[in-house]
This record gives structure tokens, sequence and C-alpha cells, in this order.
């Protein structure tokens, strides 16, 4: 009997402890009221499980700071400009480890998910050769994946076809990281079936639902599902077998062509295989799919505003001049004013890394904009999607409008409402990669086509898998149950600019 006195007594405790003590010392932030055990998972669950969208519902009830509930962990959600600026630039608070644990089983100790203790000596080196040399090669590298792309296009305008422009895009952006990156060919535009694609699919909705399901797979180290294990497998064995290629290459090859992220990589000291494999991956995954949705969210929102996409086309053909060529040339990219505001606006109206960047105090803190307190420990999310749509910085936060990104209105704005790349010591370091690459890929879309949708816009909904797509819902589930989407049909219509390439 005493036995069963004891085990109840401390089940209770450890049941106060856990899941009413943090809430109750929490009591003094708002939020939606968590219920004992769940939290607030199952608000979190609706609208399809994309939580930024339910976030914009808490902001309007309970304001710029509110405190969420998945199980018996707390995260409080902050979007007010100031507070981020505090919490991620100020302070500079390390990554929660929710994060970096949900991500690990393929990022490992990559730059995105490195602790801070390692994260500047590791982010210096690599942020060196992030410079225009690098982009310049890019650009070089670019012309063969572009021209692929192109011809695809050209081929389905003969057929009178409609294509899914996000899956083509994502296959185009991926074999760019690979060729500019690590100096190697997967060819996934042309052989869609390649594994590698479907592993950074899988990964990445694997690695999410790690994180959605942390508090769970946490008490049992449950991170690396059936699935993602597969996943991480082809991932990690495609980067081992780019390493052994680099390190048995001739010298003679090697004089030959520009220097890459993988050589970055095997020069940087104290950088194991088993970390180099990890920053491999990270690049891969940070570097191909975030592009992609986004040039697919643009094409979205033009589609709906021919008077956009006349303005681009304009522009484009007015640097374009009558030369016959697939691309333009690196410097002209720095001449698509309009074309870069589009851009901005797309990257506002539609973040890819919607849910932002995780963090976790490690003093308290009192938050800027409000005074509201914040102990020590407490997680803190930025959630990109939100900061976007605040109506006091955005006006009209639903409008396309890329006006919003002339000098003028740019200057009048916080500097921290625009996060799409977040800002800081942790902000992204391939923004100027991405900028450069989407210029140029959409600069020639838009000189040779012309893009329509193929189905009704409001049909085309978020999705969230730790990136956020553009999608017309599931179209197939395999015996694995890995899904396939419609992501983005479009008609593509071909410019008179295409008849001289026709020629050649
Ligand atoms: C439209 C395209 C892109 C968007 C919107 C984007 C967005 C972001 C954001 C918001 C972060 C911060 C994540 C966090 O705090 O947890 C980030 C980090 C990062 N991004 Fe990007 N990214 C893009 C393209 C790229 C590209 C092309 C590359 C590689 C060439 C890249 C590599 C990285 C890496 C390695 C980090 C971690 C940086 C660090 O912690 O030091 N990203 N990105």
């Amino acid at each position: 009997m005493l036995q069963l006195w004891i085990v109840l007594v401390t089940f209770s405790c450890l049941f106060l402890y856990v899941f009413i003590l943090p809430k109750w010392r929490n009591r003094h932030i708002p939020g939606p009221r968590p219920s004992l055990l769940l939290g607030n998972v199952s608000e979190l669950s609706r609208q399809g499980g994309t939580a930024p969208l339910v976030f914009e519902r808490f902001r309007k009830q309970y304001g710029d700071v509110f405190q969420i509930w998945s199980f018996y962990r707390q995260i409080v959600v902050i979007s007010h400009p100031d507070d981020i600026k505090y919490i991620i630039v100020t302070k500079n608070f390390p990554k929660a480890e929710e994060f970096n644990l949900s991500l690990s089983p393929l990022a490992g100790r990559g730059l995105l998910t490195v602790g801070k203790s390692q994260h500047q000596e590791r982010r210096r080196a690599i942020s060196k050769h992030f410079n225009e040399d690098f982009l310049r090669q890019l650009h070089r590298h670019m012309r063969v994946e572009l021209m692929i792309l192109l011809s695809k296009l050209q081929q389905v305008t003969e057929r009178k076809e409609s294509i899914d422009f996000d899956k083509e895009a994502t296959s185009y952006t991926l074999d760019v990281m690979c060729r500019t990156g690590f100096g190697c060919t997967a060819n996934t535009q042309e052989d869609a079936s390649h594994p590698i694609s479907r592993a950074v699919n899988v990964s990445l909705r694997e690695m999410y639902h790690n994180l959605v399901a942390y508090p769970i797979r946490n008490c049992f180290g449950l991170y690396s599902s059936p699935a993602l294990k597969n996943a991480t497998g082809v991932i990690r064995e495609f980067a081992s077998q780019v390493i052994e290629a680099r390190r048995t290459e001739s010298e003679e090859d090697k004089t030959r062509r520009p220097l890459d992220l993988l050589d970055i990589f095997l020069k940087m000291d104290n950088l194991s295989d088993q970390n180099i494999i990890a920053e491999i991956a990270t690049f891969l995954v940070a570097g191909h799919d975030t592009t992609s949705h986004t040039m697919s969210w643009l094409i979205y929102e033009v589609c709906q505003h021919p008077e956009i996409e006349q303005k681009i086309q304009q522009e484009v053909d007015t640097i374009w001049g009558d030369r016959q060529d697939w691309m333009l040339s690196f410097e002209e990219i720095g001449q698509l004013e309009y074309l870069n505001k589009v851009w901005k606006e797309t990257l506002r109206k539609h973040p890819v890394a919607a849910t932002g960047t995780l963090r976790r105090l490690d003093t308290d803190v009192t938050l800027p904009s409000c005074g509201m307190l914040l102990r020590k420990n407490t997680a803190i999310l930025v959630p990109i999607y939100l900061v976007h749509r605040n109506p006091e910085f955005w006006p009209d936060p639903e409008t396309f409008e890329p006006e919003r990104f002339t000098r003028e209105n740019t200057m009048k704005r916080h500097p921290f409402a625009f996060q799409a790349f977040s800002n800081g010591p942790r902000n992204c370091i391939g923004q100027f990669f991405a900028t450069h690459e989407a210029l140029t890929t959409l600069s020639s879309l838009y000189h040779f086509f012309t893009f329509r949708l193929a189905c009704r816009a409001e049909d085309v909904k978020p999705y969230h898998a730790m990136t956020m797509k553009p999608s017309v819902g599931k179209v197939s589930e395999d015996a694995k149950g890995v899904s396939e989407y419609v992501k983005l049909p479009v008609w593509v219509t071909p410019r008179n600019t295409m008849a001289h390439l026709r020629e050649e």
C-alpha cells in the first residue's frame, strides 16, 4: 500500500512539475487556452497543419507576443521588429535544441544547426568565399542548367501541355546547387526519378514532423523514422561519393575548374568527414527548394497581375536588346530593378521559411516592444509569415505590391520588418546566391515565355513542410505513404523572342 502511495505521489509531483507549474508561471503571457495534456496541439493542426496560418489568427486575438503550448513545451511567438532585433541580433540567443535535434539526422552539425560556440568560426570561413567571384561562377554554371530548363519549356509549348512549374524549378535549382557547390551533376532535370530528389523531399517532410512532434519524439529519442533514415542514407551516400571523386581528381582537372563550396569545406581545419557530409547535406537542402518555391510563388502572383508581367517583360526586353542568347550577363542582372522588387515582394508575401527561426533564451529578458518578462529557457519563435503580414509595417498585407520596395518606401520602413532571410549572425548565408540565381532564371523565363495558371488561383494553397510551397493537392500516394503533389500547374506560351533560338 505504501509503495502505491509513493508511486502516486511521485507521479502527481511529476505531473504538476511538467504540465501545471510552467503554465501557471507563464500565465502573464497571452495566448490560446491550452488543454492540460495536449496544450494547443489540436488548434495548431487546423488549416491543414500549416501553423503559420494559425498564428495569424492568434496574433489578431492576442497581439504581437503570445504563447502556445505543444504538449508540455512552451513556445513564445514574437513578431514585432523591435523584439526580433533584440532576440536575434542584440542578444543573438542560440537556436533551440528542438530545431537542432529535429534536423540533426540529416544536417548533423552543419552550419544551419551547429552550436553557437563553433558557428562563428565556421561561418567566417565559409562567408569569405560567398563573394562576387563565387556569384560569377554561379552565373557561368547556370548556363547549362538554364538551357535545359528553357528547352524543356519550349517542348511543352510545342506539345500544348501544362506543366507543374514548381516541380521543374525544384529539379533545376537542385542541379544548379550540385554543379555550383560541389562540381557534380545530379541531372534531376532530365532524370526525375533520380533518388536524390525524392530523398530531399522525404527528409524535409520527416524533419518537419520531428519538429512538430518534438515533445513526444524527444521522450523516446526518436528523431530518425525509417523513412528519414533511408532518405538521409541516400543523401549521405551521394555526399560521400562527391567527396571521394574530389579527392581522387587529377591535378589537371583541379587547375581547370573554379573553386567551389566543396573545396572550401575540404580546406577547413577541424572539419571531419562527417562534418563535411553534414555541410553538403545542409547546403543541398537549404540551398535549392527555398529558391525554387519562391520562384513558383512569383510566377503564381504574376499570373494574376498581367500588368506586372508586362512591366517585367518590358524591363527584360530592353536590357536584352537584339542579342541572340539564352541569358543576361552577370552585370546585366544587377540592372533588373523592377524584377528585383517583384522578387522581394514575393519573399514578403510568401516567405518560404515561413516558421522562421527558433531560439532559446539563456537569460531572463524583457521584450522592448511591450516590457513583457520572459524567463530563461523559454523557446522563442519568429514566424516570418506573421512578421510579413503585420499591417502596422505592411499596410494591406494581402495585396501583392512590388512598389513597397522602392528605395523611398524601404527607407521609411523598420529595417527588421523584412525577415525573409532572417537577420544577424545567423541570417541566410545564401541570400545573394538565391537572388542572383532567381533573377537570372526569371529574366530568361519572362523574355522567352508568358505564363498562365492552369488551375483556379484560389485552388493554390500554401503547403508547409519545413518550407512553404504552393500546392493544388495530392495526386497520389505510394505504398510507403509518400505523397505526390501537383504544386503549380501553368500554361507556358512562347513569345516571339523565342523564334531565333528555335533556329539554333
Ligand atoms: C529564397 C531563398 C532562400 C530563403 C528564403 C532562405 C531563408 C533562410 C532563413 C530564414 C535562414 C535562417 C534560418 C534560421 O534561423 O533557422 C537561412 C539560413 C541559411 N540558409 Fe538560406 N534561404 C534561401 C536560400 C539559400 C541558399 C541558396 C543557400 C545556399 C547556397 C542557403 C543556405 C543557408 C544556410 C547554410 C543557412 C544557415 C546559416 C547560419 O546559420 O549561419 N539558403 N536561410
